[in-house]
């Protein structure tokens, strides 16, 4: 059975790895996605040029009714230079994700720079879901900022580049945003980041589960499915082909992975899941989707991916 993937010459011997920010800020986390028999890579959690802490605790809840998660971590990270370091020093023959999210166009442009001019030989996440300037929503939602950051990378970086990309929910969004990532040769498209800005409330006690900003914070996790599947879907539709899909949001099972093929993801990632259930995650999924190809006389994902039905 053909469980694997390719994305601008990489080969993915299966197509499961971590979300960005989920088991993946130290070595041994990273060490620890690579190891597993069923990850076809792994990806850093978003590099800033230097350490951070991040937001104080508590910063991460999981609902209560297993319907997802909310985080506010605040990009805590070891720092650029511990990233670099451990993509280019590590020995594996399973292709790495170096995701990056300055706080600034400056923060990212400096980062990027010095991956170009790096050993590194993997593949580049932008987390475009990265700060903007103050008074103007994430990056992501600002088609301007959006346009001109991926024309100062693309006018130097010539390594595979990819962006990872917070969810959208108007279908002129979807337009608008696919536009303008038409109009660059980006190596893949990752959707979806947590849906920001969700607020959960402890029933105990009513107040909010979350420290930082007022409770405010991303929400992830089966409650997130829908949305994560429609972005998948619509940014499938409406990408250049060169452009490899990533799916991310929602997955529980392999039933979710194989929904997020259909609507056309290449390779797909595990967030809210793995963080509860740990790497013994990756071999559930697989083996279930597996299971789902078996049943429906697959023999390849190409035989799945994108073929999502309408009613016609
Ligand atoms: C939200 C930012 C802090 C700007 C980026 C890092 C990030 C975080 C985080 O570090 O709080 N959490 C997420 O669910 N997605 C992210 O992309």
């Amino acid at each position: 059975m053909n469980l694997t993937a390719n994305i601008a010459g990489f080969n993915f011997d299966h197509i499961l790895l971590n979300a960005a920010g989920v088991v993946c800020q130290t070595s041994d986390e990273l060490d620890s996605v690579l190891a597993s028999d069923y990850t076809g890579a792994v990806v850093t959690k978003s590099a800033t040029p230097s350490l951070r802490p991040g937001n104080v605790s508590p910063r991460y809840h999981e609902l209560t009714n297993g319907l997802g998660t909310i985080n506010s971590m605040g990009l805590p990270n070891e720092g650029f230079d511990y990233y670099m370091d451990y993509v280019t020093q590590k020995q594996t023959d399973k292709p790495i994700f170096f995701s990056v999210a300055g706080l600034s166009k400056q923060e990212n442009l400096d980062m990027l720079h010095k991956i170009e001019e790096s050993e590194f030989n993997g593949l580049v996440e932008l987390n475009l879901s990265c700060p903007n300037v103050p008074g103007k929503p994430q990056t992501a939602y600002d088609s301007e900022t959006t346009e001109e950051i991926l024309t100062e990378v693309f006018s130097f970086f010539t390594k595979p580049l990819g962006v990872k990309l917070p969810p959208y929910f108007d279908i002129v969004h979807f337009d608008n945003i696919a536009n303008i990532l038409n109009k660059f040769p980006l190596a893949f498209v990752n959707a979806i980041n947590s849906i920001g800005n969700g607020l959960v409330i402890d029933e105990e006690t009513d107040t909010v589960v979350i420290k930082p900003k007022g409770g405010f914070g991303g929400v992830g996790g089966p409650i997130v499915k829908a949305t994560a599947l429609a972005n998948v879907r619509a940014l499938r539709q409406r990408l250049n082909p060169s452009i490899k899909m990533v799916g991310t949001g929602g997955v529980t099972s392999g039933r979710d992975v194989y929904e997020h093929v259909l609507c056309g993801a290449d390779l797909v990632e595990v967030g809210s899941q793995l963080a509860i259930e740990g790497t013994s995650v990756f071999e559930r999924l697989e083996k279930e989707l597996a299971a789902i190809l078996t049943e429906k006389g697959y023999n390849s994902l190409d035989e799945v991916r994108g073929q999502l039905k309408i009613i016609e």
